[in-house]
């Protein structure tokens, strides 16, 4: 490359990072929660870029907090146990045996790659599951889905704690009932219940789509309450998608300032959704705060 080329990249750079400062000022102090979905999580090279990225928000004065799914490994070892499984409306029904492979899976293998990306880095992620210290206390979605629970209280304090030592929280999506049960929770609901607790400014649902898709196929790039139930109602959205969409309002009805649907296989994704104008995926806002992109 000649010189006068490499002197051009460098202030691309410096632009760049000169560029990001009025997001920087304005995420400082910020507490943005990031699902990861399964999906999501690619190679070793995507969890190391996606890692090096959180790193960076917490070194910018940011509290990211991050919330794993990890659906697609559970699945692996389920069928290798020849455990079969299914779904109902975006989430697994789970027996006794199910909840088990879960927790394994989850709390260990997938909670583990994803703190030690992090302290690689030179973070310092702390790998808990919702039962750590009561974070997460559940009470059973319906009967029909089996050990699958639903947050009704968080200890957001705890996490709190973490953000005043410089930790990153690492959370997987289980929870403890009241009689000492062990739930399963969808990863997306997790994310909500705990944003919704530390009244986050961000909730970011990262995924293996774009965004939400209209019946055309397009991104629907601002979603509004009203939108998601009857995209529901009418199958538009369907699946996964069902607990992301609902998740995402009920966060925001509780006091997040912004959820977006967004890419997560996509390079850089948080940090183009934070600190840049780019704003990809689909945003949800109350109706209040609907009149920049940036919200
Ligand atoms: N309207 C929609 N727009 C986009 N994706 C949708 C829609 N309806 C259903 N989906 C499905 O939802 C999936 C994302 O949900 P899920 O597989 O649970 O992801 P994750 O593992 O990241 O939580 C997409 O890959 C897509 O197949
Ligand atoms: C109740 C329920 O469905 N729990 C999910 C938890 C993991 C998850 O949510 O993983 P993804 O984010 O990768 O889909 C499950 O058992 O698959």
């Amino acid at each position: 490359m000649k010189t006068q080329d490499m002197n051009r990249d460098w202030i691309g750079t410096a632009r760049t990072l000169s560029q990001a400062l009025p997001y920087l000022q304005r995420y400082s102090g910020a507490v943005v929660v990031i699902k990861l979905g399964g999906h999501a999580m690619g190679s070793d090279e995507a969890m190391e870029e996606f890692a090096r990225d959180v790193v960076l928000m917490r070194q910018v004065g940011v509290n990211p907090v991050i919330v794993h799914g990890g659906g697609p490994m559970i699945n692996a070892m389920l069928d290798k146990l020849g455990i079969e499984s299914s779904f109902v409306g975006g989430k697994r029904v789970t027996d006794a045996a199910t909840v088990e492979v879960v927790e394994m899976i989850l709390s260990g293998r997938v909670n583990k790659r994803i703190v030690q990306a992090i302290n690689k880095q030179g973070g310092k992620a702390v790998g808990l599951s919702g039962k750590d210290a009561s974070l997460i206390t559940c009470e059973q979605t319906n009967a029909d889905l089996g050990f699958v629970g639903e947050p009704t209280e968080i200890r957001p304090e705890i996490l709190k704690d973490l953000f005043e030592r410089g930790s990153i929280p690492v959370i997987a999506p289980l929870g403890a009932g009241r009689n000492g049960e062990t739930f399963n929770i969808n990863g997306d609901t997790a994310a909500g219940a705990i944003a919704s607790a530390l009244k986050a400014d961000r909730l970011l649902l990262l995924t293996d789509v774009s965004g939400v898709k209209n019946a055309a196929g397009e991104i629907v790039t601002e979603l509004t309450y009203t939108q998601i139930d009857e995209m529901i109602a009418d199958g538009t959205i369907a699946g996964g998608m069902i607990p992301k969409t609902e998740t995402a309002r009920n966060a925001v009805v509780d006091g997040v300032r912004a959820a977006v649907i967004l890419d997560g296989r996509a390079p850089h994704a948080c940090l183009l959704e934070l600190f840049t104008d780019h704003g990809a995926g689909s945003i949800i806002r109350s109706d209040k705060s609907r009149d920049a992109r940036k919200g």
